[in-house]
């Protein structure tokens, strides 16, 4: 099971490495300019989420500046792959800067898109069969038509992973409310904090069960 292990980061700030790339976003968010990133708090479940997953596939929707794709990236086997949707071209071409400084091209596609559109191609257009893991960090109004696309693509295995942020700052109640009621997932909150504050968020990490 996921637990909160300590996530410590002890990186060489001069090398563009992804603990680097991590670091410096974290490190300007909390003392220049507030973003949306998961951030390092949130960040560290993640980790431990992908850890225990350690997915051959994986679904982020929602790639804004990349601080969350390269997070994964980086903890990737060597022949996963990591496909990010992102409605916003403006973030999306910053996420491809963030990623190659990281220098995890090689494991990352990033698509420009919606996500209702998107989805039901991933499986002709990027030989996807299923997801092992998905990350739901878009519009949360779009969390839970976006599972349900999802299910109805067969892009969801028995044991694919579901790990969502900000289920209770922004707030995702109906995803919520589906997740931990339908017999088909196997749900978990992970309390936390909205990245560089003290307000209360958390990850909700749902099981598909087939
Ligand atoms: O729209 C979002 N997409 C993905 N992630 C977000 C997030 O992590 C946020 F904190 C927030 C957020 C924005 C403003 C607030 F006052 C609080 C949270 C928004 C998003
Ligand atoms: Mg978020």
């Amino acid at each position: 099971e996921a637990d909160r292990k300590e996530c410590t980061q002890v990186t060489h700030v001069h090398e563009w490495d992804p603990g680097s790339v991590i670091q410096a976003i974290d490190h300007y968010c909390r003392n220049k300019e507030w973003a949306m990133n998961v951030g390092d708090e949130k960040g560290c479940i993640l980790d431990s989420v992908v850890s225990e997953v350690n997915p051959a596939t994986v679904l982020e929707l929602g790639t804004y500046c990349g601080y969350s794709t390269v997070r994964i990236a980086r903890l990737l086997p060597p022949h996963a792959k990591l496909i990010t949707l992102e409605f916003n071209p403006a973030v999306a071409a910053i996420a491809r800067q963030v990623i190659a400084w990281a220098g995890l091209e090689d494991k990352v596609q990033l698509v420009e898109g919606a996500s209702g559109d998107f989805i039901p191609r991933i499986k002709e257009q990027f030989g996807v069969k299923t997801f092992d893991l998905v990350f739901l960090d878009h519009w949360k109004e779009y969390y839970l038509p976006d599972t349900k696309l999802m299910e109805e693509c067969g892009l969801l295995r028995k044991g694919s992973v579901l790990l969502a942020d900000n289920v209770v700052c922004p707030g995702a109640p109906d995803y919520l409310e589906y997740v931990r009621s339908s017999p088909r997932y196997e749900s978990r909150y992970f309390k936390s904090h909205l990245e560089y504050t003290k307000v209360e968020d958390g990850l909700e990490k749902s099981v598909f069960l087939g």
